[in-house]
């Protein structure tokens, strides 16, 4: 093991400036660490070039702005450092990612609110239009921006008893064009349609049944089967993946690229709507009783 030691990358509140350049040593092993305690874990392989992140931001890996922004700072020192391969997965027990932190965008300061979207427009960028080979190593829930995540990767593997899916609608809200490519990109129109109309979470068989997930394995299985399918990436010449990658994805890519403002205004002017806060409140509201429910 080798590689990347990322550490002090400082993430502002001052906005717009977010970050500062963090700074590498070579180190035998890795550990890319963010703002908030260590809630980004990279360990660098380098004999195989293979990275593996493991979100860690507890308890449900939600997706906030400097938690993406962590995220998307790491990607880009993965890809400059020409990491080969990457396996992203969670290091909170049975969750994947839940999704966007609803509490960005409930009752939202307005500028803040666009540098968030920002931001995950640039994680999405950098995840899907990334040159490595990527694989979800899906061990835990992975709702709405978890399963963005997980289909922006060239492969995913998941473990029984967990739920994936765009389940949008159920808050009220509507999942961009870019979140539907993605997931046309692996589902195809007809399912992505009925799955985005109706917000469905998928359990893990449902998925597999759609192709949503490519693999189920048990849970202990999830990341050794990631390491076990990577090889095969690995063993195609590398800019002949890349390029065949690149094919499929450009124009996906570059259609949010060229309309990343317009997407940033029309998530703002929708998440502002009065009935979309309202539908976000009742949203928070249930999961609130559910968890204490719980305890
Ligand atoms: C016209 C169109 C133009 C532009 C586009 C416009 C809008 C697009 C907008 C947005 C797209 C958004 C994508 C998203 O990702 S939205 C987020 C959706 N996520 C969810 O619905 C997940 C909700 N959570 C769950 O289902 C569960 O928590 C779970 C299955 C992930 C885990 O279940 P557990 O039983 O293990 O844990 P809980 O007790 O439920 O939760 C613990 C704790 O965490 C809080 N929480 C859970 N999820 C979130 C979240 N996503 N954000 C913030 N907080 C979250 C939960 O409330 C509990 O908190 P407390 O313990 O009560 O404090």
């Amino acid at each position: 093991m080798a590689t990347l030691w990322t550490r002090g990358i400082q993430v502002c509140r001052a906005l717009p400036r977010l970050c500062t350049a963090p700074s590498v040593q070579r180190r035998t092993s890795v550990r890319l660490m963010s703002t908030e305690k260590d809630n980004l874990l990279v360990d660098v392989d380098s004999k195989t070039g293979v990275a593996t992140m493991q979100m860690n931001r507890p308890p449900v890996n939600s997706l906030n702005l400097e938690f993406l922004t962590s995220i998307s700072i790491a990607l880009e020192k993965l890809e400059n450092e020409k990491c080969r391969g990457l396996i992203l997965t969670s290091d909170v027990p049975k969750i994947f990612c839940a999704g966007l932190d609803i509490l960005e965008m409930y009752q939202p300061d307005v500028e803040r609110l666009q540098v968030f979207w920002r931001s995950l427009q640039d994680v999405w960028l950098r995840l899907y239009g990334s040159k490595m080979a990527t694989i979800a190593a899906i061990n835990g829930h992975s709702p709405a921006g978890g399963c963005l995540l997980a289909t922006c990767c060239d492969y995913r593997i998941m473990a029984p008893n967990y739920t994936i899916g765009l389940n949008e609608t159920q808050l009220g809200i509507v999942a961009p064009f870019w979140f539907r490519d993605t997931m046309c990109g692996v589902i195809g129109h007809r399912e992505t349609e009925h799955a985005l109309t109706l917000g469905i979470m998928y359990s893990t068989e449902e998925a597999l049944n759609i192709k949503l997930v490519d693999k189920v394995v048990p849970q202990d299985k999830v990341i050794p089967a990631a390491q076990e399918k990577m090889k095969q990436y690995l063993k195609i010449p590398e800019v002949a993946r890349q390029l065949s990658k690149d094919l499929m994805r450009r124009e996906t890519v570059e259609k949010l690229r060229l309309r990343r403002e317009d997407d940033v205004a029309a998530f703002k002017n929708f998440a502002v709507r009065e009935s979309v806060q309202k539908s976000l409140g009742m949203y928070l509201e249930m999961l609130k009783k559910k968890s204490q429910q719980k305890k």
